[in-house]
């Protein structure tokens, strides 16, 4: 699919790539502020978070080392199904480390709160997360996000990493599909 196919699929715009990356730039100064003195290791999930740890990491004023876990939650199509198995785990030992969870979006928080547990079983310094998006739903699962991009409607979005059935993670801009790609 060309990208102008991909933008006429579009519904509507929610977040532009200019304010995405104007939110991540602050994002990232508040982050290295919080971690100075720290360990800190950026732990993306794949394959959503690669568009915003891409991003973010290169917004950081300073470097840190990342690492990449794969889970699965959602089979094809919109709805969480509640069971995550981890289909890659993380290379490095997080003991003692300070370990920054990064996403693309936290929905109805089913994803997230399992990957914090896991990886806090692991006895690192501290578990924080990191999303660019968050959706209401999340409020049903108690977990407290540190650092949150943009509190967006209960839509399903695409684009800047997000994907319906794999397409449209290349889109720079966060946006709501037309009724017609459901058809
Ligand atoms: O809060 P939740 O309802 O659990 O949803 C959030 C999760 O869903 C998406 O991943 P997905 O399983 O679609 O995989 P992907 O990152 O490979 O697209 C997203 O990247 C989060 O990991
Ligand atoms: O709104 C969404 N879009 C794409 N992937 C997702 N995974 C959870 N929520 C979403």
């Amino acid at each position: 699919m060309d990208r102008e196919h991909m933008a006429a699929d579009l519904a509507k715009v929610l977040l532009t790539e200019e304010q995405i990356q104007t939110r991540l730039g602050e994002l990232a100064v508040d982050i290295w502020r919080d971690y100075e003195g720290k360990d800190l290791l950026l732990v993306g999930v794949l394959k959503g978070a690669v568009v915003v740890m891409a991003d973010l990491m290169r917004a950081l004023p300073g470097t840190a080392p990342m690492d990449w876990m794969a889970v699965s939650s959602y089979g094809s199509g919109t709805k969480s199904s509640g069971v995550v198995r981890i289909l890659k785990d993380l290379d490095v030992d997080i003991t003692g480390k300070d370990v920054l969870i990064v996403e693309d979006i936290i929905d109805s928080g089913l994803t997230l709160s399992w990957i914090k547990a896991n990886l806090e079983s692991r006895k690192p310094a501290s578990v924080e997360i990191c999303t660019l998006l968050r959706k209401p739903d999340v409020v049903k699962v108690d977990i407290p996000v540190k650092y949150v991009g943009f509190d967006i409607p209960n839509e399903f979005v695409v684009g800047y990493g997000l994907d319906y059935d794999e397409r449209y993670r290349n889109l720079r801009c966060v946006g709501t599909l037309a009724p017609h790609v459901y058809e």
